[in-house]
């Protein structure tokens, strides 16, 4: 159904009526008809007037006598009709009554209708009024039609028509940016060629029956799909199909840009997965990752460590500078700890209040050992002055380094376990330094990093 936006009618004006006549009593007669109307009137007594009348003034509707002094009425409207600036004006002719020949030439030039002599007030009113009215409603058309033309031009979104067989028989503006290349290149293709799979799959199996209910119930409606350019780049978009109003053979296809839900969804996404206070990956991240390298370290037979860092006497820096104070040494810690987790496979993360952890893929104990010293000396040579701290004057941390080459018989929680017995070791030796435990081995094997 049309917008009401797009039907508003025209202001009313008063119609413009022009007689061309060259009988004064013929004149005057019909003149008076037409004002009792409410009809503006002009009046031509010769066939050249009526013509500069026709194209200054533009009447909606012109009664024209076929007999006129120098050019006959068949020849003002051939004439009429084939100006650009008069053709649209409905011409009613006036004949003399049984003049059949002018009535038949007249509807040959383009005359719209015609009224026999003597002429009869009802009539004429009758036939003008359904000019008039023919008139308006093929103008209103047009003028639907143009605004419709503007809004297709002008809208944001994609929209093409794809005929039954799927190949593109329409496409507005905005779609030759969806698919970055001009529409006269994507009239006449198949919709599913610019798509990828699964739904060019989807597609064309849709056109190739639409009945098949299962195709039909995954391409009819709305859907995101990728749309692939000319130069390979993928663009993930909503597109919407639905068949024509009235006509089955031609389907609507609307193209909606989603870049900004897309965007948005991976700032989620990325929000989710990051730790808002130091910008490195969050405890929720890290569990994740865990879970995938272990899987990774299982099936390559490789070594996974873990280095748990935990902030020495922190509580003290807290009371005695401020939990700002607090937040901006945990931002320094976190950006030196992200300065060393360097490879794909290696990840820093904030594990929960002042305790980090690093994992590192396919790193033997040894190496996980004297990354976890370099980390605890770069903590130590930030020189954040601790006024509380016992162990040292700056901040320090204290590190625990477990490594494990994981079989399916082993539980993920044992690294953990390993590396945060590891780390309270190391507290409880005098914090500042580093112990390292192999998974699965007894506290034995713990070995100091540094001394205090
Ligand atoms: N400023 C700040 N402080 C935090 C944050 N998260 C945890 N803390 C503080 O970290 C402190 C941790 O204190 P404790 O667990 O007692 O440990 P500690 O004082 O570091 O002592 P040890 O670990 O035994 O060396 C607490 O005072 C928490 O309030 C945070 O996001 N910002």
């Amino acid at each position: 159904m049309m917008h009401p936006a797009l039907a508003l009618a025209a202001p009313a004006r008063q119609s413009a009526i022009l007689i061309v006549d060259d009988a004064p009593d013929s004149v005057g007669l019909l003149q008076d008809m037409m004002r009792q109307q409410g009809y503006q009137t002009f009046v031509a007594s010769t066939g050249k007037r009526a013509l500069d009348i026709a194209q200054r003034v533009q009447p909606d509707l012109i009664l024209l006598d076929v007999r006129l002094p120098d050019l006959d009425g068949l020849e003002i409207c051939r004439r009429l009709k084939r100006a650009p600036d008069t053709a649209h004006i409905p011409v009613i002719f006036i004949t003399e009554c049984g003049e059949t020949d002018d009535v038949v030439a007249g509807f040959d030039t383009g005359a719209a209708d015609y009224i026999a002599k003597p002429v009869r007030m009802a009539e004429v009113c009758a036939r003008v009024r359904a000019q008039l009215r023919l008139r308006s409603s093929s103008d209103s058309q047009k003028q639907q039609a143009e605004r419709l033309q503007l809004v297709v031009d002008g809208m944001d979104e994609g929209l093409m028509l794809v005929d039954a067989s799927g190949c593109i028989a329409f496409a507005n503006p905005a779609s030759e940016g969806f698919l970055a290349q001009p529409r006269n290149l994507l009239v006449g293709r198949p919709l599913y060629d610019l798509l990828e799979p699964p739904a060019a799959h989807d597609y064309a199996a849709f056109f190739a029956n639409p009945s098949n209910e299962h195709a039909a119930a995954r391409c009819r409606g709305t859907r995101e799909v990728l749309l692939r350019q000319p130069d390979g780049a993928l663009r993930a978009i909503d597109m919407g199909l639905s068949p024509m109003a009235g006509d089955e053979t031609l389907f609507v296809i609307l193209l909606h840009d989603i870049t900004h839900h897309k965007q948005s969804e991976t700032a989620l996404q990325h929000a989710a997965l990051v730790d808002p206070l130091t910008r490195i990956a969050n405890r929720r991240h890290f569990d994740a990752f865990l879970e995938k390298e272990w899987q990774r370290a299982i099936r390559n037979g490789q070594p996974l460590s873990l280095i748990v860092i935990d902030v020495d006497h922190f509580k003290g820096y807290n009371d005695s500078l401020g939990h700002a104070a607090g937040d901006t040494c945990l931002q320094a810690i976190a950006e030196a700890l992200q300065s060393h987790a360097m490879r794909p496979t290696d990840l820093a993360a904030r594990y929960g209040g002042e305790e980090f952890v690093v994992l590192l893929a396919d790193t033997s104990a040894a190496n996980a050992a004297s990354l976890g010293e370099t980390i605890r000396a770069h903590i130590e040579r930030l020189a954040m002055p601790n006024p509380r701290a016992e162990c040292a004057s700056v901040v320090t941390a204290s590190v625990g380094v477990a490594c494990i080459v994981p079989t399916l018989f082993d539980d993920l929680r044992s690294l953990f376990i390993s590396a945060d017995r590891a780390m309270y070791e190391a507290k409880a030796r005098g914090r500042n330094q580093v112990v390292m435990l192999q998974a699965g081995t007894t506290l034995e094997t713990v070995r100091g990093g540094r001394a205090p």
